[in-house]
């Protein structure tokens, strides 16, 4: 928990820029502008919104925000120093900075001789010369200085001498944070303490000149009166860092320089970046304040974090990962038997925060890993009352174990288990009976699209149906004749979709053989459900699984219209 006393860390957001350099990731202006409103929400107080001038994308960016400011954040550009042998002052990429309209614009420059003589084929003098001038320059224009010091821990290995000279350049022009980047990845984090420590020390000695004391009037996010950015009196600039994820060290060696004094830390929103990521802002913002109590963004916006991950990965068109610390859907799932029976008593026993703290919640999943206390705990879940002295929870445990071992598995299919529950408590609504079906289909040469025709029989209230519908494929005709069959006793199935169906074949050995397991996911435009059916006959496991998705869906219109029953 934090408190008005707890030490301020700086939150640096580059999902809009770095994270953009991710293989497989790209957004338009308006996902960028979205993803930008939701951070500013999130109440990181700088995000970086790209680099003005390296495509049009970018310009435009930032020119809508200058029409429609942020709230609380300060929205800032990213450059690199001006090309070597040039000016300033005559360099297009500087003039589409300033036209970006920041208050606060982020240099990156070479820290590491190597990329001066190879990468930008210049002299080292002429690298601090560009680091200079380019600060210099923005600064001359009214605008507050980042300095990213790319490749610095490989760069300070090398040649600690030179590296730091670069750092003195950038101090020496009117640097107000100078930003460690471990560009390449590889730094792990005993190195980066050290490094950091060093800096912190060198910097307190190469420290000069009257920085930060402008009010400069310009900036596309709120009166500069009210922002939350500190206006450093010191001399001596902020330090920060920004980490690559390649040696799967990001958020770790982030948090070593945190605490050997990095007052900044930047990252992004998942991890997303170039290569293999970026220090992930979902793991670092509660790590830093809920682990080692520094103040980041306020408690109620730490909630916030895990609709915030979800919302990005929605917008840049990314599955989330399930198994991301913190926001990922499985965070806080809890499989084993032992493990659920012990969180049931104290969530301490296999939980390290508080799901709710970051805007998660524990969950409970089902499957031959499952004791008592899973069986329980998923009853109450459905709303049924099951004491653990009851024969039929050991039932049901006892069928949940049989059936995953011939190849169900119900932790993706909670809804068939809620059917298997039922029915173990003499309590499955027979909404219909099934009697059997047959599926044709026609295949022919030439033609496009296989037609496929079902056939089903049914019982409703004692009357047979026979019903037959076609459709692009047999599961696609299965469903809809059972819909027809189905729709004019219940016409809430006309609101059922089939939206999502996936194959697994078992024991692949056994060739054509092979069991099939199939899972449908089905909605009905408020709610989302999975069922499963598994058999040797791919069409007999579908059926199964299509069968229970409606069944299922007509048991949850039933239990709403009792609940609306119950509350008139
Ligand atoms: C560590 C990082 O992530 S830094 C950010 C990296 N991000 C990106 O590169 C994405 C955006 N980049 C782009 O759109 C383009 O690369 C641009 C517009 C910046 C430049 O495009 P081009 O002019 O066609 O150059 P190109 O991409 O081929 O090469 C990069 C140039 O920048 C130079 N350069 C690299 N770092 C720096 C620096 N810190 N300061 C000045 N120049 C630099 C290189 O030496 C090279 O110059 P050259 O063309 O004279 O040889
Ligand atoms: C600046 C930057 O993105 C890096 O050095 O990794």
């Amino acid at each position: 928990m934090t408190t008005n006393s707890s030490p301020q860390l700086w939150l640096y957001d580059t999902t809009l820029r770095d994270g953009t350099q991710r293989e497989g990731l790209s957004v338009s202006i308006e996902d960028k502008l979205r993803i930008a409103r939701r951070l500013d929400q999130l109440g990181i107080p700088f995000i970086e919104g790209g680099w003005p001038g390296a495509n049009p994308k970018d310009v435009q960016f930032f020119w809508q925000l200058q029409e429609d400011p942020l709230k609380q954040a300060e929205i800032v550009a990213f450059c690199s120093t001006r090309r070597p042998n040039s000016t300033a002052a005559t360099e297009p990429m500087l003039q589409d900075i300033l036209a970006a309209g920041t208050r606060w614009v982020t240099i990156f420059g070479k820290s590491w001789d190597l990329h001066v003589t190879t990468s930008l084929k210049t002299t080292l003098e002429e690298n601090l010369a560009m680091i200079r001038d380019t600060i210099e320059y923005l600064r001359s224009q009214g605008r507050r200085i980042i300095y990213d010091a790319e490749h610095w821990f490989d760069g300070y290995k090398h040649n600690p001498d030179y590296a730091l000279q670069t750092l003195e350049a950038a101090i020496a022009s009117g640097a107000e944070w100078l930003v460690l980047c471990d560009t390449n990845g590889g730094t792990l984090p005993h190195e980066i303490s050290q490094i950091v420590q060093d800096v912190v020390r060198a910097t307190g000695e190469l420290g000069t000149g009257e920085l930060g004391t402008g009010d400069w009037g310009l900036g596309t996010s709120k009166d500069s009166s009210q922002s939350p950015i500190p206006n450093p009196q010191s001399p001596i600039p902020q330090i920060g860092i920004h980490t690559h994820n390649d040696s799967e060290m990001a958020v770790a060696n982030a948090i070593a320089a945190v605490m050997a004094g990095a007052k900044m830390v930047q990252g992004t929103i998942n991890g997303y970046g170039e290569r293999c990521g970026n220090a992930n802002l979902c793991s670092l913002i509660p790590n830093l304040q809920l682990k080692l109590g520094y103040s980041c963004i306020t408690e109620d916006q730490l909630t916030q974090l895990t609709e915030a991950s979800r919302f990005v990965s929605e917008v840049v068109n990314l599955a989330p990962d399930e198994h991301a610390p913190f926001v990922g859907l499985s965070a806080f799932a809890h499989k084993g038997g032992i493990h659920v029976s012990a969180v049931e008593r104290n969530p301490l026993t296999y939980e390290h925060i508080q799901p709710e703290q970051v805007g998660n919640h524990r969950r409970i999943v089902i499957s031959e890993q499952s004791g008592l206390s899973n069986v329980l705990a998923k009853a109450r879940s459905f709303g049924i009352d099951l004491d653990h002295q009851k024969a039929e929870a050991k039932q049901i445990l006892q069928r949940l174990k049989d059936l995953e071992s011939e190849g169900f598995q119900f932790e993706a299919a909670e809804a068939s288990f809620a059917l298997l529950m039922h029915e173990a408590l003499g309590g499955r609504q027979k909404f219909f009976e099934v009697k059997g079906f047959q599926v044709h289909c026609d295949l022919i040469e030439g033609k496009e699209t296989s037609n496929a025709l079902a056939t089903v029989k049914l019982a409703v209230d004692g009357k047979n149906i026979l019903e037959a519908a076609e459709g692009n494929g047999p599961v696609a005709a299965l469903d809809a004749a059972l819909r027809k069959a189905l729709v004019n006793f219940y016409p809430q199935i006309a609101t059922f979709d089939l939206t999502d169906y996936k194959v697994r074949i078992l024991n692949g050995h056994t060739g054509t053989a092979a069991k099939t397991r199939v899972l449908v996911e089905s909605g009905n435009g408020r709610q989302r459900w999975t069922t499963v059916g598994v058999s040797t006959n791919i069409l007999e496991a579908s059926y199964q699984a299509v069968v229970e998705g409606l069944e299922y869906g007509l048991l949850l219109h039933s239990q709403a219209e009792a609940a609306v029953k119950a509350s008139s």
